[in-house]
């Protein structure tokens, strides 16, 4: 049997990430599997990602590779992923997420909470920006880029007090012991699909077929594509990119999908914010839906579109409770917030 090929951005985290899945999907499909590196403008680009956009700086590469045939399967960080369907590929298969929380690295083991006053902290992200002028405005903030290694150096070497990074990353990495407090997703959401992966391949290339076992089902999670899903759906539906001042985190608990978003304005006292939940259970059919969409050929775009005849409501769950978390975020003025 062919060895499939697993495309990958060539840093170290997204190595590593690559690895683990691979390793996971080989036990569970008992394929080989080969790593491709690709190099992707946001790892060649220095510049800050605020100004570099986001809008797919991390994955035009792996998707022209897919494409041309290169690779099989490309594996995401799913933050990264712009929210557009990309024609001719779909997101096969979302793994469990990991923590989905942003880390607070601070020297001497500070928390948030003992940074001393005008502490110098690293972040470039215009989200965790505006969350930290909110509830410590005497923070000195400074834009960084890098990967992990880089961004933990600069409080190693004492340049900076602290820097934020994503929990999931730095457990990838093994990290974890640098992180000295986490931070709540209620007041502190993150990014969209923040500790998520995503399996994209071609459409149609399905890994079942020529494992005759469960492939990429295996390594999908429900409740992990169901999140990520209206997360993404809040993002896409308030017309934002991954570099915009938006916080979004949700989770299936007990049954219950809770989606909550927070838009930050220019002001430290502007913010739009809303949470709107459903029970799934009282959706049967369009969890049904959800349950179908599970296995390889789902389009990246809110409704799963194969088997229709398993949509009986015509509703995709995460997609309509994005779509009213939306509006009522517009309402608030969420709109003007978002000047990309
Ligand atoms: N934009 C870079 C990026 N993309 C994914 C992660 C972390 C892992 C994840 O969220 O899946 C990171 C680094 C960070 O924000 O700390």
């Amino acid at each position: 049997m062919p060895i499939v090929r697993v495309g990958t951005r060539g840093s170290k985290l997204a190595v590593a990430q690559t690895r683990q899945f691979v390793e996971r999907l080989a036990a569970a499909s008992g394929r080989q599997f080969e790593l491709v590196r690709v190099t992707t403008h946001g790892d060649v680009n220095r510049a800050s990602l605020s100004t570099l956009g986001g809008q797919g700086v991390f994955a035009t590469e792996l998707r022209e590779a897919l494409r041309a045939g290169e690779v099989d399967l490309a594996v995401h960080s799913l933050k990264d992923l712009p929210t557009a369907p990309a024609p001719g590929l779909s997101l096969v298969a979302h793994p469990a997420r990991e923590d989905a929380r942003d880390a607070l690295c601070a020297r001497d083991g500070l928390t948030f909470a003992e940074l001393p006053e005008g502490a110098l902290v690293g972040t470039g992200s215009p989200r965790r920006i505006a969350q930290l002028r909110r509830v410590r405005p005497d923070l000195e903030l400074r834009d960084i880029r890098g990967n992990i290694d880089t961004r933990l150096g600069f409080v190693e070497h004492g340049e900076l007090d602290a820097v934020l990074l994503a929990c999931a990353g730095l457990a990838r990495l093994g990290r974890e012991e640098s992180v000295t407090d986490r931070f709540g997703l209620d007041e502190f959401p993150t990014a969209p699909g923040q500790g998520s992966l995503a399996i994209e391949a071609r459409e149609g290339w399905v890994l079942e077929t020529v494992t005759g076992g469960d492939g990429l089902a295996l390594v999908d999670d429900a409740a992990t594509r169901a999140a990520v899903d209206a997360e993404r759906g809040v993002l896409n539906g308030l017309d934002a990119g991954c570099s915009a001042p938006v916080g979004v985190h949700a989770v299936v608990d007990g049954g219950v999908l809770r989606v909550h978003a927070r838009v930050y304005g220019p002001d430290r006292f502007a913010e739009a914010h809303g949470e709107i939940e459903i029970d799934l259970g009282t959706v049967r059919d369009a969890s049904v839906a959800i349950a179908g969409g599970m296995r390889g050929t789902r389009a990246t775009g809110p409704m799963p579109d194969h088997e229709p005849d398993a949509v009986v409501v015509g509703a995709y769950a995460p997609a309509v409770l994005a779509a009213q978390l939306v509006s009522e975020l517009f309402a608030q003025g969420a709109g003007e917030f978002i000047v990309e």
